[in-house]
């Protein structure tokens, strides 16, 4: 039965493509939400709002029905969507106050680093990096003034699983302490950390959420009443909020998540294994081959996996470019989750702004390359490695 994973949420493509869609919300009986541009709303007295909205930037219907079915798909009471992943966290960091400390997964997306080192820690705030991949270490390090745990799982780009469970109860022993999940590598239909304890998910829905690489935004999904309030208040305040044709499309690309997911994990692990038996390969990490030392742990938590999968490339710096610059259906690109096929180098691309120090303790090495395995037929996926494998390293055997 599935593979041994966590059973699949029920009615997952159902609701993605009912909830908060309801055609009898719209004068019209539209069944695609219509586009709402209107920046501001009639009033039926001065405060008296006719469906709840006064200002775009404040609420908005397109963006409503987006932000209702994501909370249903994550199993949530609420959801708020931002301009971007990044801005999504910097919202839930303004839950925080100066003094107080952020304990983050010492493995994260090189902004979410980026922006806790070099900003937040200008703001007050004290950030300490931890590997939450041991309970232990996290709760060595918590201390009165902790008030948020960020993790992120499986990590980018190094793909380590952290127990979300785990981390839970290890935060909850502590009053008023968050923890907050980034979900952005798995999406609602592979993982759903609310419902293994998590106070906060959030996702880089620029990723798999939306899908086609068109949309940058960030989503954020919460079951406390308080936490509701305190970030809408925010959301409308602070006003990082994404533009209605963005809602647009990522409620569109949300319809066929199920779909794609599935099919993200079906060509990740016939890549997957075909570089585990590759000779130019090093090592192969993938969440969802039994080769992953959280393999299990993954299973426990987990649906299936998603699409994203890293390799330590045998040689060095010039062998890790040559396959970069052979690939031909994968592309050479920042970024991740949508259809297409995408190839990078972390240490000089995605994870750039991380110290040159923390990458290499981190496994970031000029050898690790992250891949975005996308929806294209499998065999194609496999031969175009298969041949820029071979450009880069003609005769493994000769490597020293
Ligand atoms: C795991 C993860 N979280 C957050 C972000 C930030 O998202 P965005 O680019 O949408 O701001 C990214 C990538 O950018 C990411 O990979
Ligand atoms: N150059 C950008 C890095 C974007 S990384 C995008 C995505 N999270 C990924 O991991 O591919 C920057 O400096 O912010």
């Amino acid at each position: 039965m599935n593979g041994g994973y966590l059973r699949p949420f029920e009615h997952f493509s159902t609701q993605a493509i009912h909830a908060g869609q309801d055609p009898d919300q719209w004068r019209s009986g539209a069944l695609v939400p219509p586009l709402s541009l209107s920046t501001t709303f009639k009033q039926k007295a001065p405060g008296e709002f006719m469906l709840g909205y006064d200002y775009s930037r404040c609420g908005n219907p397109t963006r409503s029905c987006l932000e209702e079915a994501i909370a249903v798909l994550d199993g949530a009471k609420y959801s708020l969507a931002y301009a971007s992943g990044l801005a999504a966290t910097v919202n839930i960091t303004h839950l925080l106050k100066a003094g107080d400390t952020i304990i983050c997964m010492d493995d994260v997306y090189g902004g979410t680093n980026r922006y806790f080192q070099t900003i937040a820690s200008e703001m007050g705030l004290k950030i300490v990096f931890v590997d939450c991949t041991k309970l232990k270490c996290l709760e060595a390090a918590i201390t009165p003034e902790t008030k948020l745990v960020w993790i992120e799982t499986p990590t980018n780009p190094t793909l380590k699983v952290i127990d979300i469970q785990g981390c839970a109860d290890v935060v909850h022993k502590h009053k008023d302490i968050l923890l907050a999940v980034d979900n952005s590598f798995m999406s609602p239909y592979f993982q759903r950390p609310l419902s293994l304890g998590a106070d906060i998910c959030m996702y880089s829905a620029t990723k798999y959420v939306n899908g086609h690489s068109d949309v940058v935004m960030g989503l954020v999904s919460v079951n406390r009443d308080d936490l509701y309030e305190r970030l809408k208040f925010l959301q409308g305040s602070i006003g990082a909020i994404p533009s209605p044709f963005d809602c647009f499309l990522c409620n569109r690309g949300l319809k066929t998540l199920k779909l794609r997911m599935n099919q993200h994990f079906h060509n990740a692990l016939a890549v997957g294994r075909f570089l585990e038996s590759n000779p130019r390969v090093e090592k192969v990490i993938y969440p969802g081959l039994p080769s992953h030392p959280q393999h299990q742990l993954v299973k426990r938590q987990c649906t299936g996996c998603s699409g994203m999968l890293s390799f330590y490339i045998k040689g060095n710096l010039k062998h890790a470019t040559i396959f970069l610059k052979s690939i031909k259906v994968f592309t050479l690109a920042e970024s991740l989750g949508g259809y297409e096929s995408l190839a990078e180098l972390p240490a000089v691309m995605t994870h750039a702004s991380v110290r040159k120090e923390d990458r290499e303790a981190l496994g970031i090495s000029d050898t690790l390359i992250r891949l975005s395995i996308g929806l294209e037929d499998e065999e194609d996926l496999v031969e175009d490695l298969d041949q820029a494998l071979k450009a880069a390293i003609p005769d493994p055997k000769a490597l020293k």
